[in-house]
């Protein structure tokens, strides 16, 4: 569904619209799942919009930097999944864990039998029927400055509206991690924790934060369930990001994942 029709913009993180039973949909659409463990699997994306922090390479703008939705019941939203023919349900965003009402979808769909996976900043924990966290903590890399700030126009100075990303600087920087929300996650569900890199100086921080996150965890954090993923949203990017990626998963024991939706469809929506 493109849900171009019936778009309101969103408040800052989005929440605020939604109660028990709607959730502020962006996209809903099927695709294979193109990143992480599950990568190739026929899934059903249900994408959330808004969210409380601010990658400067969100893949997502319109979840996050200028967020917009049609707001969807969840018994609306379930008859949309029910209309493909996948199994497995990809809940995302935006941040899908803002959303009280993105439990009672997950639990609605653990219901019916669908594989359940979320994908999430790891910076809010909530119980709910997940059968796969994907959980995406956001290092130093992603915090937008004046100089990576993906609005457009942004380039022009003086020309920074309401959501200016100096703004957003400090705010992203204070709520990227959340030591608590990642432990328990990786305690309560089957988890994997996939880093986004930019750049071979992502190595450092991403071993300080996973050393930090198994000493917070009451629970084993496997080399194996650790995923480093390229960073771009388009071919071209991913293939300048794709080596380094791939040279520190072999380097440190960890693995790679791709973004096989990247390199099939590039940046298209819905994919
Ligand atoms: C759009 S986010 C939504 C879920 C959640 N907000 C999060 O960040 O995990 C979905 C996935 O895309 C990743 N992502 C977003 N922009 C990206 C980019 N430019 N390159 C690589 N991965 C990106 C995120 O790290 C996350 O794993
Ligand atoms: N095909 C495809 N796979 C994905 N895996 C995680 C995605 C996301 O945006 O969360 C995503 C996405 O947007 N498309
Ligand atoms: S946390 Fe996820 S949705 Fe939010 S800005 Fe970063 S990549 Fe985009
Ligand atoms: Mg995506």
């Amino acid at each position: 569904m493109p849900v171009t029709s019936d778009v309101d913009a969103d408040s800052e993180d989005s929440a605020s619209e939604t109660d028990g039973d709607a959730l502020p949909v962006n996209e809903l659409f099927e695709s294979l799942q193109g990143e992480g463990r599950l990568a190739g699997v026929p899934s059903v994306f249900v994408r959330t919009s808004g969210c409380n922090l601010r990658c400067w390479f969100c893949d997502s703008y319109h979840t996050s930097w200028e967020p917009t939705h049609a707001t969807m019941s969840v018994a609306e939203i379930l008859a949309e999944v029910e209309s493909y023919d996948a199994d497995h349900v990809v809940l995302t965003g935006g941040e899908p864990l803002l959303h009280d009402a993105s439990v009672a979808l997950l639990e609605e769909l653990d219901a019916r039998g669908y594989h359940t996976t979320v994908e999430t900043n790891g910076t809010i924990y909530r119980d709910a029927p997940i059968d796969l966290a994907s959980v995406s903590p956001k290092l130093a890399s992603s915090t937008p400055t004046p100089e990576n700030d993906p609005r457009p126009g942004a380039d022009e100075a003086d020309e920074a509206g309401p959501t200016d990303a100096s703004e957003w600087t400090e705010r992203h920087e204070e709520r990227r991690i959340d030591l608590d929300a990642l432990a328990s996650l990786a305690e309560n569900y089957d988890c994997q924790l996939k880093f986004v890199v930019s750049d071979r100086a992502d190595a450092a921080e991403i071993t300080d934060l996973l050393g930090r996150i198994r000493d917070a965890a009451a629970v084993e954090i496997r080399d194996t369930d650790v995923l480093l993923m390229p960073e771009g949203a388009t071919k071209d990017r991913v293939a300048q990001t794709r080596p380094v990626a791939a040279e520190l998963a072999q380097e440190h024991g960890f693995r790679y994942t791709p973004r096989l939706h990247v390199n099939l469809w590039n940046d298209a929506p819905e994919t």
